[in-house]
Parts: structure tokens; C-alpha cells; sequence
């Protein structure tokens, strides 16, 4: 069995001209836990999850998974460090099936070039098979199996996004990073959701960085919870601790309440 690495982020700056977005932000995404980051509007969070899945590059501090320092790596090289990302607008090919954009999440994976694929050689016919089984096995993971050959487009919205889940799983990733994957969802789609995430969790052992607004998804869900606030981490917790922090409570009634219940 694979060890699943550390997540750390240690002492981040970021910097956009005047503005502070982080400031010496650090915590831990422990092995296997399933883990949130969250605040108010404007807290941090995407600047935080841009640092560590490479779009933006930390002023000062480090990412360090496990032995590696990502702080540097640009996001097209995540998929080789072992992180999986989904989007908060899903990236998805709309005209592509359900089948082809998660291969296309396996394409990091794909030994050879174009030729070789071009050239159909046996080993790579071999491999597109084993490709295609494993990501036929996460789709009915995932509960995708009777949508494999339809056009993204043609799906409801939840299910668009479990096909974003699907692409980030068939890196086979230890780490993933969910980008606020309740957007734009329903009750029913977020319940589903809180589920399948747990049932990822579960199943694969991997450690589940989510940035999220939907507090009810949060509290249920998370083991840890970081907390940011005007760029600043002010919890870092159990969701009990967090729930009870005066600070959070204050930076919450702070904002629209409804908005973050
Ligand atoms: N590319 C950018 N250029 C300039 N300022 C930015 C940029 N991205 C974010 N900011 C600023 O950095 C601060 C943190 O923004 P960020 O989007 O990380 O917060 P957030 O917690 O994700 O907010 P939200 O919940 O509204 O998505 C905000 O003041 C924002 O205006």
C-alpha cells in the first residue's frame, strides 16, 4: 500500500500589489483526513488553493507533500506529484463523453508519444485497455457507469461535476483538492455530494483538501477545518473547536450570516 504524504503549508505570503490575500498562513493536511478550508468572502481561500495547486506562486513560504517542496511546481505538473484538482467551473470538454474527459484526466499516467499511441503498437493498446477498465471503474464508483457515452453537455449539473471528480481521481492522486465542489448545487445534488466524498475518503485513503462556502457540507464532513480571515489563519480545529472559536464567530456575524449558514 502506497503511504499517503503530509501536506504542509508553511508560512505562505501572497501578495497582489498592496493587498495582503495570505499572510504566513500555515497548517497541515494530515494523511488521510478530510480536510476544509474555509472564511468569509475575500478570506483567502482560492489565493490559498491557487498557492498550492501552483496557478499562483507563494512571495514567501513553502508547500511541502510529504518530501516533496511543490512550492515551485506549476499546476501541469501536479498530476506528477500525486495531487488531484477539481474545478470550481468544471473544465470540461462539453462535447466530449463522459468517458473520454476522464481519460483525458488519465492522460498524466499514459506512457509514450504520439507516435507510438498513433502507431496503435501492442503495448499501447494494452495500456489504453488497462486505461480505459480503471476509469470505467471509477465512473461506476462514482455512480457514471449508465452516462459513459453521452456528451457532458447533455448532463444535469451534479453529475457534470462528479465527471470533474472522476477526471481528478484517474490521476490516481494521494492528495485531493476540491474547489468548492457544492457551488450551484441543490440540497439533494450537496447531499450527495457530502456522501460521495466520504465514500472517497473511505475507499481510497487519500487525504481531501476542500475549499468550500456551504458550512452545513463542511461541519458534516471534515475532520479539520482552517480557518482564514482578511488573509489571516484564525482557527485551525476540530469542527466542534471551530464552531465554538469566538474569533470565527466573530469574522462570520461579521459577513452576511445567511450567506455562510
Ligand atoms: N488575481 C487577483 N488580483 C488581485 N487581487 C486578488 C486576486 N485574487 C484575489 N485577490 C484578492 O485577494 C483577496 C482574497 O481573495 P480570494 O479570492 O482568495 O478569497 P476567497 O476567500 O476565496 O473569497 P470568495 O469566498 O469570495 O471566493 C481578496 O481581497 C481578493 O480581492
Amino acid at each position: 500500500m502506497t503511504t499517503i504524504p503530509e501536506l504542509r503549508v508553511r508560512e505562505v505570503t501572497l501578495r497582489f500589489g498592496g493587498l495582503t490575500a495570505l499572510d504566513e498562513v500555515s497548517f497541515t493536511v494530515r494523511p488521510g483526513s478530510l480536510h476544509a478550508l474555509i472564511g468569509p468572502n475575500g478570506a483567502g481561500k482560492s489565493s490559498c488553493f491557487n498557492v498550492i495547486s501552483g496557478v499562483y506562486r507563494a512571495g514567501t513560504g513553502r508547500v511541502e507533500l510529504g518530501e516533496q517542496d511543490i512550492t515551485l511546481r506549476g499546476p501541469h505538473t501536479l498530476a506528477g506529484a500525486g495531487i488531484g484538482r477539481s474545478f470550481q467551473n468544471t473544465a470540461l470538454s462539453a462535447r466530449s463523453t463522459v468517458l473520454d474527459n476522464v481519460l483525458l484526466g488519465r492522460h498524466a499516467l499514459t506512457r509514450g508519444g504520439f507516435l507510438s499511441c498513433g502507431l496503435r503498437l501492442p503495448w499501447t493498446v494494452r495500456q489504453e485497455r488497462r486505461h480505459t477498465a480503471r476509469v470505467r471503474e471509477i465512473c461506476d464508483f462514482l455512480g457514471l457507469a449508465d452516462r459513459l457515452h453521452l456528451p457532458v453537455a447533455a448532463l444535469p449539473y451534479g453529475a457534470a461535476k462528479r465527471v470533474d471528480l472522476a477526471r481528478a481521481l484517474a490521476v490516481e492522486p494521494s492528495l485531493l483538492l476540491l474547489d468548492e465542489p457544492a457551488a450551484g448545487m441543490n440540497a439533494m445534488e450537496t447531499a450527495e455530494l457530502a456522501h460521495t466524498i466520504q465514500e472517497v475518503r473511505e475507499e481510497l485513503g487519500i487525504s481531501i483538501l476542500l475549499v468550500e462556502h456551504d458550512m452545513g457540507l463542511v461541519m458534516g464532513i471534515a475532520d479539520r477545518i482552517t480557518v482564514l480571515d482578511f488573509g489571516r489563519l484564525i482557527a485551525d480545529g476540530t469542527p466542534a473547536e471551530v464552531r465554538a472559536n469566538p474569533e470565527v464567530i466573530r469574522a462570520y456575524l461579521g459577513t452576511s450570516a445567511e450567506e455562510n449558514e
